[in-house]
């Protein structure tokens, strides 16, 4: 390799991820390690938080390839930035401004999917627990529960989705319960729909972990906080389970695993999950209506 053109190929291999990414990262300082058939190039910038991302770049009969080695800092590796934001160019047409309605259980990563979503999407993300509490005078969902009731309170949230319905360009995350009356689907069937299917083991970990004292539907339960959220979780979706599949995309965290070889849903991040949601809003938009693709 001729060493005196690793410098133009280090830049153009750390200016691609900067240009996918929101804006340009305030500082960005790289170092350079020579081996015998390597370079290995490590770039770090105020952008990804002061980490240090290391590319390896190597060369062989003038080939070149660029792999990222390690990459703690960067809100996503280079390839799945990439992977989001072309799935999100594609559907753009097709979506046409339409809102994207995350339904799914409680604890089923509508808020966290949904921001990566909406960032990629260059929508505004927006939750409708949030826009309840806003309207109930800023009380939080868990008193609205105590002071009114479940009633007031899903009345209160068929009120925002109807607003919502004549809104564009937001990732809605919706309450875990919205599936549950008709009306709301015709709202939310104003934009597209998207089922975050989870098993509910891996809810009640989530939901184990980050306590139930914001999920009044969990609360009261005696035992262990794993247990009482699994028994409880198992209820509602066996309740539920076919309210969400009316919507128009399904996600399945069981088959996202399976296709990217691992052995556990625990193991995908919320990046992958936001990668095979717009896959599978791809799919409906594409195939016209189809109830919802598998993976
Ligand atoms: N893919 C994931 N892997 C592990 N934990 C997750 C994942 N997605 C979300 N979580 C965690 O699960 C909890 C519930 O997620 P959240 O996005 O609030 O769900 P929802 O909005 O559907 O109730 C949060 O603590 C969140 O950090
Ligand atoms: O499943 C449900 O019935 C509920 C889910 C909650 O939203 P999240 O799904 O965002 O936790 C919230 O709307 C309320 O506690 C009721």
């Amino acid at each position: 390799m001729d060493v005196k053109a690793a410098p133009r190929l280090q830049l153009s291999a750390v200016v691609q991820p900067e240009s996918i990414g929101r804006r340009p990262p305030s500082t960005c300082r790289l170092g350079v390690s020579r081996e015998p058939q390597s370079l290995r190039v490590f770039v770090s910038s105020t952008m990804m938080r002061r980490r240090t991302t290391a590319l390896e770049v190597s060369c062989s009969y003038g080939n070149i390839s660029a792999s990222i080695l390690e990459s703690g800092s960067v809100r996503a590796p280079l390839d799945e930035e990439l992977i989001l934001k072309n799935r999100s160019q594609e559907i753009q047409p097709y979506l046409n401004g339409r809102c994207i309605y995350l339904v799914g259980m409680m604890g089923s990563g509508k808020t966290t999917v949904g921001k990566i979503m909406s960032q990629v999407l260059g929508y505004s993300f927006c939750d409708s627990d949030a826009l309840v509490e806003e309207e109930v005078g800023g009380n939080s969902v868990a008193d609205i529960f105590k002071q009114h009731g479940e009633t007031f309170f899903r009345n209160k949230e068929t009120e925002v989705l109807h607003k919502l319905s004549l809104m564009h360009q937001l990732v809605i995350s919706t309450g875990g319960g919205a599936v549950t009356r008709p009306i709301n689907w015709k709202y939310m069937h104003k934009g597209v729909s998207v089922w975050l299917d989870v098993p509910v083991e891996a809810l009640a970990q989530r939901i184990a972990a980050v306590g139930t004292n914001s999920r009044p539907l969990l609360h009261y339960e005696a035992g262990d906080p794993y247990t009482r959220a699994f028994m409880r979780l198992s209820a509602l979706f066996e309740e539920r389970g076919e309210a969400y599949a009316n919507a128009n995309a399904r996600v399945s965290l069981k088959n996202i695993a399976i296709k990217l070889g691992k052995r556990d849903v625990s193991e995908l991040s919320p990046t992958d999950i936001a990668i095979e949601a717009l896959e599978q809003i791809d799919n409906f938009l594409k195939g016209e209506g189809g109830r919802y693709a598998e993976c």
